[in-house]
């Protein structure tokens, strides 16, 4: 595939439901085709490989696959490596676009044998959708019902053999039914430093940007822990490298980031207005996650699945029984005294 990275514009670069058309190309262009060049989460890697390996051995369809995780770690992508590893087609779908179990009982019953269906967001589709997908995953079969009330009788379906990959960033949201029926679970941790390098390595070789080492690995310290936000900061730098002039690449760097708002920590906007919420307004906490969430006027759903993970594992904030508390790291990273605590 083609891709023209010279497209630019101005989106968000955190915020993972504005994608313009163009970043869809990119990302497109960047991802992983196989397991060995997909970086990182090296477990999952390992278990992924086992269960295709197993499963082609017996010649039967691999067993369905869970995917959990923040946004931008590499669930679609795995879902594709899925799908071309072993080698046959790949249906994709959301759960929000499953809203009547008939749309999902169209799917199913069109699917090819072997298929792949990849379902983003699994934990938002409809709760009559996920009932019949319980049958469909176990039994390979689905009941359709003809006919109302009384006089209403439900017809069998066979169904082809596929595997179903799901995604979803709140895997606490799934029921258990539908939880348990998937064969591996796989959950996708952040990345660190040295694997983004390498994802960005990888992507400035595919971009054909010449950058130095050095720019590299600031880059990667401030990324999230996440290869979408690695690759998009890295288009970033190379517009501004190529705007600018910039004398050197570790100048365009930082000079991007500053203007992307991107800090030190690699926090962005909503990161810090949520930590500075929790500093400020709650004096450090604790505090309710949906308190928090109304005061800086975002749902809960995004501060829980993205805000949250990363400042968390980024040692800012901790969970407690009685809700979120800043650390010590958080205070100092914003500068502000850490009030006594009795
Ligand atoms: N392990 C990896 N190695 C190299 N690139 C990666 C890796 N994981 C993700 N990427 C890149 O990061 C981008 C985002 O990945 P992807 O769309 O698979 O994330 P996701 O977890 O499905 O996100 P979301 O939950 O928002 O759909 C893609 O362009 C992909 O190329």
């Amino acid at each position: 595939m083609v891709t023209d990275f010279n497209d630019v514009d101005g989106e968000d670069l955190t915020n993972p439901d504005i994608i313009a058309e163009n970043e869809v190309a990119f990302e497109g262009a960047l991802r992983p085709q196989s397991l060995s060049e997909f970086v990182g989460q090296t477990k999952v890697r390992g278990q992924l490989e086992l269960l295709l390996k197993a499963a082609s051995m017996q010649s039967r369809t691999p067993d369905h696959i869970l995917l959990a995780g923040p946004p931008g770690l590499g669930k679609t992508t795995l879902s594709m490596i899925v799908a071309e590893e072993v080698g046959k087609p790949l249906r994709m779908t959301s759960g929000p676009a499953i809203q009547h179990a008939g749309d999902l009982a169209a799917m199913l019953s069109s699917l090819t044998p072997g298929e792949i269906l990849f379902v983003d967001e699994i934990h938002r589709m409809a709760r009559s959708a996920e009932e019949m997908l319980y049958l469909a995953m176990e039994d390979f079969r689905i009941d359709i019902m003809v006919g109302k009330g009384a006089g209403a009788t439900s017809i069998p379906l066979e169904l082809a053999p596929f595997t179903l990959v799901g995604a979803t960033t709140r895997a606490g949201l799934l029921p258990n039914p539908l939880r348990d029926r998937f064969g591996f679970t796989a959950h996708l941790e952040f990345y660190d430093a040295v694997e983004l390098e390498q994802v960005l390595i990888r992507a400035a070789r595919l971009m054909n940007f010449e950058i130095s080492a050095e720019a590299v690995k600031i880059i990667a310290s401030r990324s999230r822990g996440t290869p979408r936000i690695a690759n998009r900061l890295l288009r970033r730098v190379r517009d501004y490298f190529l705007v600018h002039n910039a004398v050197s690449d570790t100048a365009a760097v930082d000079a991007a980031l500053e203007l992307y708002d991107v800090d030190t920590l690699g926090l962005d906007r909503l990161d810090r207005a949520v930590l500075r919420g929790l500093l400020e307004r709650f004096g450090g906490g604790p505090v309710g996650l949906s308190t928090l969430a109304v005061s800086v006027g975002e749902d809960s759903e995004t501060i829980e699945a993205v805000v949250e993970p990363f400042l968390v594992r980024a040692g800012l904030v901790s969970r407690t029984p009685r809700g979120r508390v800043a650390t010590p790291t958080a205070w100092e990273h914003f500068e502000i005294p850490q009030p006594n605590v009795l």
